[in-house]
């Protein structure tokens, strides 16, 4: 089993930081917290101190995933299993932990050249959680969310992620699955570490660039959360990547707005819980049982083309 528990939160860097706070406070609902240095959005949805990390710079990407373990024992054991696999590990300073508001933290780059913290002891704020339209967010022993992180090695990121990680396959959907099955088709491989169907999922992308990030999905425990955000990031002129829809793997009531930063934010409710007892890893050959139209949708930052 993973020594990992969860996704524990995200920190992203934004040009617009202004537009990001009306996005995830106006829109989506999320709580403001203080943070630890004043300029940034600390943004909160459970009593840890942050889990939605939004920086100001020069870029819009993805700084770092960070990936909670239970205790110093555990943190030992993975940044032991990254180092044989052949990654450089930095143990963070002591300064640079507390800015993460947790007690120690590691950092390596994955195999697709994303950036993962790996970090336990959380520090955290026992202020109530002032979401200021009232939704509760649904984290505790299920984690911040999932990410969906985009690769240009997905043989080298899977191994990576269950051999040297021990993520536990969740299960594929085929990119291009809607015109019929292609058996050299690449797929999209969903994994897990504790009850939420997925807190990863890895996407073949052409390219390891800006801004690093597919989507993050949060989830709220109230259908009507997800439609009154979806009303609130709509009339404040966000454009959604994709409609309201249900998934056909997670159960996932959700929708996808763009974020400032060319990626996206999926909101979404009433995801399964999976009971690993029973549970094998499944393909599913629809990403819907209904809605989840994409046609609208800008394309992606991770998958536009350079020159
Ligand atoms: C198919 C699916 C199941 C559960 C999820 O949480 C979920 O996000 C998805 C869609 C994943 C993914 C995406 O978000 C960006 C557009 C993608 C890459 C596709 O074109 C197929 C799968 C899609
Ligand atoms: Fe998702």
């Amino acid at each position: 089993m993973t020594e990992i528990r969860g996704l524990g939160y995200l920190r992203v860097q934004t040009r617009h930081l202004d537009r990001w706070r009306s996005f995830a406070e106006d829109g989506l609902g999320f709580a403001r917290g203080t943070g630890r240095s004043g300029d940034g959005l600390y943004l909160r949805m459970d009593e840890r101190e942050a889990r939605l990390i939004v920086l100001p710079g020069p870029t819009d990407e993805a700084l770092a995933v960070g990936w909670e373990v239970r205790d110093q024992f555990a943190l030992q054991r993975v940044s032991e299993a990254v180092v044989k696999a052949g990654i450089d590990v930095t143990d963070l300073p002591v300064e640079d932990s507390f800015q993460r508001a947790a007690e120690e933290v590691i950092s390596f780059r994955d195999p697709g050249g994303t950036q993962v913290e790996v970090f336990y002891g959380p520090i955290l704020d026992h202020s109530p959680v002032a979401a200021p339209f009232g939704a509760r967010f649904v984290t505790g022993e299920q984690g911040m969310g999932h990410v969906v992180l985009p690769t240009t090695d997905m043989a080298g990121s899977l191994a990576f992620y269950t051999e040297v990680l021990g993520f536990l396959p969740r299960g594929a959907v085929r990119l291009g699955h809607r015109n019929g099955l292609d058996v050299h088709a690449q797929r999209v491989r969903f994994l897990g570490v504790n009850q939420r169907h997925h807190s990863l999922a890895l996407v073949p992308a052409p390219h390891g660039e800006e801004p690093g990030l597919v989507h993050l999905m949060v989830e709220v425990d109230d259908l009507d959360d997800v439609g009154r955000a979806l009303e609130r990031v709509t009339g404040l002129g966000f454009t959604l990547s994709s409609t309201l829809g249900r998934h056909t793997n997670d159960k996932m009531i959700s929708f996808y707005v763009r974020a400032p930063g060319g990626w996206d934010i999926e909101f979404g409710t009433a995801g399964m819980l999976v009971d690993e007892s029973h549970y094998t890893a499944e393909e599913i050959t629809a990403d819907s049982y209904w809605g989840h139209d994409w046609s609208g949708s800008e394309p992606l930052e991770a998958f536009r083309p350079r020159d």
